[in-house]
């Protein structure tokens, strides 16, 4: 054996390595459509995998390899958290979504949902919408978050921006004595489908927000969004967000937003927003403790949209909907008190209280497995 056969035998043993967490990694391709995807299952002890799917420019493969599997594992601490029986699954898709979107791309990656067989449901994430996913549905019935138009639930955005106001609410009860969003400066970064939505409900309630993103559109229309509420808007530029002095960071962007750099520029009291995967490494948690920011556990402040799409799965019904979403208020109350009380990150005490479900009812699943077909076979 030559040397470069031993380095590409250790890099298949690291790769195998990074997915040993996972229970099932597909990597698809299809050069007609030009799709380069990657499903990551995580875990399906709670039941069938379900995650949205991200398109996004990756550098690499083992970039966008990396993000899928991160993604997933979050989904599945975001199930358990949220009292849903799913597991933990995420798509990415390699490309950027301005311009290498068709519909033969998005029933390319129907195809290979479906052929996971029912092990799979992904729906939008960063960088798709609902209409991507109408041409996915026309080669797999594992698509939620279906426009209402075509029988689903519609937007899953719209209950995960309600569900971040519930978690800033409930942030703010503990930093000031009560709930009220107004009064207060909040740093906004990404003002897209989830992003939008926080800022507009913010702004409704007379806060004034320090916003940036990239897409001047955007820019321009929350300013015009401001003038119509008691609410007020300044912008910055994307590097700028973290310096801002506010009481709240919201990052509705991208993931790893606190590592070393930011934790270092951030004044705020607290952060709380619907980015997925948002410390870069647990030990950003400790780190933020130590400066006295509470940080409201990411999976389960922007849980609300899955909430919905796992709730359309047994028939659109708004109001259950609703009366789960309103839950994250309670739950982020309650992560903070266990956090407090047992001295330790608000991260510590949401995985602790995430694992514990998932031990007990992945044996109640175990033992039950032959008998629990209807969960798998969900609108089919
Ligand atoms: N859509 C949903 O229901 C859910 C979304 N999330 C997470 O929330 C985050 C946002 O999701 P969506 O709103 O759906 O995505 P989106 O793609 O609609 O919006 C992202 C926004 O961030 C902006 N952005 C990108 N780079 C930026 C930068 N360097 N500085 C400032 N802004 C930047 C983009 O221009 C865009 O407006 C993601 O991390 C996603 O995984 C989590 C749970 C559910
Ligand atoms: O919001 C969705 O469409 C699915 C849930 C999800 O992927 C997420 O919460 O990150």
């Amino acid at each position: 054996m030559n040397l470069v056969e031993k380095k590409s035998i250790t890099e298949e043993f690291t790769l195998f390595e990074k997915m040993s967490k996972h229970e099932q990694v597909v990597f698809c391709n299809d050069p007609a459509s030009g799709l380069k995807a990657i499903i990551a299952i995580h875990n399906t002890t709670l039941g069938p995998a379900l995650g949205g799917c991200r398109m996004q420019p990756y550098n690499s493969v083992e970039e966008a390899l990396e993000d899928a599997l991160r993604l997933s594992k979050g989904m599945s601490y975001k199930c358990a958290a949220s009292d849903v029986d799913f597991g933990g699954g995420k798509a990415v898709i390699i490309g950027d979504p301005l311009k290498d979107k068709s519909p033969e791309l998005f029933r390319a990656f129907g195809q290979f949902v479906e052929s996971l067989g029912g092990r799979f449901y992904t729906g939008t994430d960063m960088g798709t919408n609902m209409e991507d996913f109408i041409h996915a549905m026309k080669e797999t019935n594992c698509i939620v978050g279906v426009p209402e138009a075509y029988g689903g639930g519609g937007d899953s955005s719209v209950p995960t921006a309600m569900g971040v106001l519930y978690g800033i609410k409930a942030t703010n009860r503990t930093l000031f004595g009560r709930d009220s969003l107004g009064g207060h400066t909040y740093a906004v970064q990404g003002l897209g489908k989830v992003g939008f939505k926080v800022a507009e409900g913010l702004l409704e309630e007379g806060a004034h927000l320090i916003v940036t993103d990239i897409n001047e559109q955007s820019l321009q229309a929350i300013q015009e969004k401001a003038e119509a509420t008691p609410g007020s808007v300044s912008i910055v530029a994307s590097h700028e967000i973290y310096t801002q002095e506010a009481d709240v960071f919201v990052p509705c962007a991208f993931g790893g937003v606190i590592n070393d750099e930011t934790i270092a520029q951030l004044k705020v009291k607290a952060i709380a927003g619907s980015a997925n995967n948002q410390l870069l490494t647990e030990e950003h948690g400790r780190q933020l403790t130590e400066k006295g920011i509470l940080y409201a556990p990411d999976y389960i402040i922007n849980s609300g949209g899955l909430i919905q799409v796992a709730d359309e799965l047994y028939g659109v019904n708004k109001e259950r909907v609703l009366a789960k979403t309103k839950h994250i208020y309670d739950a982020i109350l309650e992560v903070y008190q266990q956090a407090r009380l047992d001295s330790i990150t608000t991260m510590e005490a949401a995985n602790r209280m995430c694992e514990q479900r998932m031990a007990s009812r992945g044996k109640r699943n175990s033992f039950f497995t032959s008998s629990i077909k209807p969960k798998w076979a969900i609108r089919k």
